[in-house]
């Protein structure tokens, strides 16, 4: 696969090439001492990808979310998704995680299929809000786990089997194993999550905004600790995030998907012009002025996006068996509908 031209939307809203390298040694992902890097080139390899969801919209069978979707990424990579609401940022995650089939063998993750290879179920970590969300049954409505467990005992063997990186885990999270599932708040359900996602060493962790609730120093020491685990293992992190406070030095890479379901720009941090020249001026937060400009430059060429309200996500469902009680609130799981071989 030739490596994708690097594209950015200016400022004005049109189209520019980026320009190289401009300082090589800048985030540079470290070159991973473990067996991963021996086994394959790339932790990420999508080739060309188009994936759609059925679509609702009269006259119009597929919704195409990923359009011609490339992405390299070397194992021991920080690589951050950068897109508005709707841009496709889940749905390449879960394409990823192995959630949704793609025809052909265009998505290969640590070099193996990413939906066929079982084996990857083992060193392949993903984290998404909607961990512990039940449905309700005709309320057809997720809601939290909030059953009377012990979080020592949830995973237990699990937990056992890697004692030091758990009580790593525990000790910087600030889980207390004591604590009972329907006790804890939003944000210590999401350390729960997170000690539990983590706690087997990963060879990839793809992250789903999983880090909204959780409090500032919490976020900020399990950066640090994800950035050790790409540093130390040569694991590779694949991270959508609207929040970007905190994470200037973090990724080694961007990928920034625009809501046509292109990517707008991709590639290192080391070649992104508007980085550079942002981070030789001594801005405070380069990687929220990069994000806002590219958004504001989307707004500004389309218009504000009204998916929501006259789009796809407002279409009901077109199975015309399905009740409104009988349909995980409208939750359709989506199918590849790609046209691609
Ligand atoms: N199960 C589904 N069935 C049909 N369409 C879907 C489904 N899930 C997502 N979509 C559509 O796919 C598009 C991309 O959604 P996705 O959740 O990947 O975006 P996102 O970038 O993660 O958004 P956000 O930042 O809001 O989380 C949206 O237009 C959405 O309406």
């Amino acid at each position: 696969m030739g490596r994708r031209a690097h594209r950015l939307l200016s400022t004005t809203g049109t189209t520019t090439t980026a320009a190289t390298t401009q300082d090589s040694s800048m985030c540079v992902p470290p070159t991973p001492p473990s067996s991963i890097a021996t086994q394959c080139d790339y932790a990420v390899e999508v080739d060309n990808l188009d994936f759609a969801y059925p679509s609702s919209l009269p006259g119009e069978d597929e919704h195409l979310v990923l359009k011609n979707f490339c992405m390299q990424l070397k194992p021991g990579s920080r690589c951050l998704l950068l897109g508005a609401n709707g841009s496709g940022k889940s749905t390449l995650l879960k394409v990823l995680a192995g959630k949704h089939l793609t025809k052909g063998d265009r998505v290969k993750v640590m070099g193996t299929d990413a939906f066929r290879d079982l084996k990857l179920n083992l060193t392949r970590a993903f984290l998404d809000t909607q961990w512990g969300m039940r449905t309700v049954a005709f309320a057809g409505y997720g809601c939290p786990l909030q059953a009377d467990i012990r979080v020592g005992g949830m995973m237990e063997k699990l937990q056992s089997q890697y004692p030091e990186r758990r009580d790593e885990l525990v000790k910087l999270l600030g889980v207390n194993p004591e604590w009972r599932m329907h006790r804890v708040s939003d944000g210590q359900r999401r350390r729960v999550q997170l000690l539990l996602g983590l706690v087997r060493p990963f060879d990839i962790l793809l992250l789903d905004e999983v880090t909204t609730c959780l409090d500032v120093i919490v976020r900020q020491d399990l950066m640090r600790w994800l950035q050790k685990e790409t540093e130390t293992r040569g694991a590779t992190v694949v991270y959508a995030t609207h929040i970007f406070d905190g994470l200037d030095d973090w990724p080694t890479h961007l990928h920034y998907l625009n809501r046509h379901g292109a990517t707008g720009w991709q590639g290192p941090m080391g070649e992104l012009e508007l980085y550079s020249k942002l981070r030789k001026e001594g801005h405070p937060s380069p990687m929220l002025k990069i994000a806002t400009t590219w958004l504001r430059a989307e707004i500004a060429e389309y218009g504000v996006q009204v998916e929501g309200a006259d789009g796809e996500g407002a279409r009901e469902s077109k199975n015309p068996n399905a009740l409104s009680t009988d349909r995980g609130g409208g939750f359709n799981p989506g199918r590849m509908l790609s046209y691609k071989a």
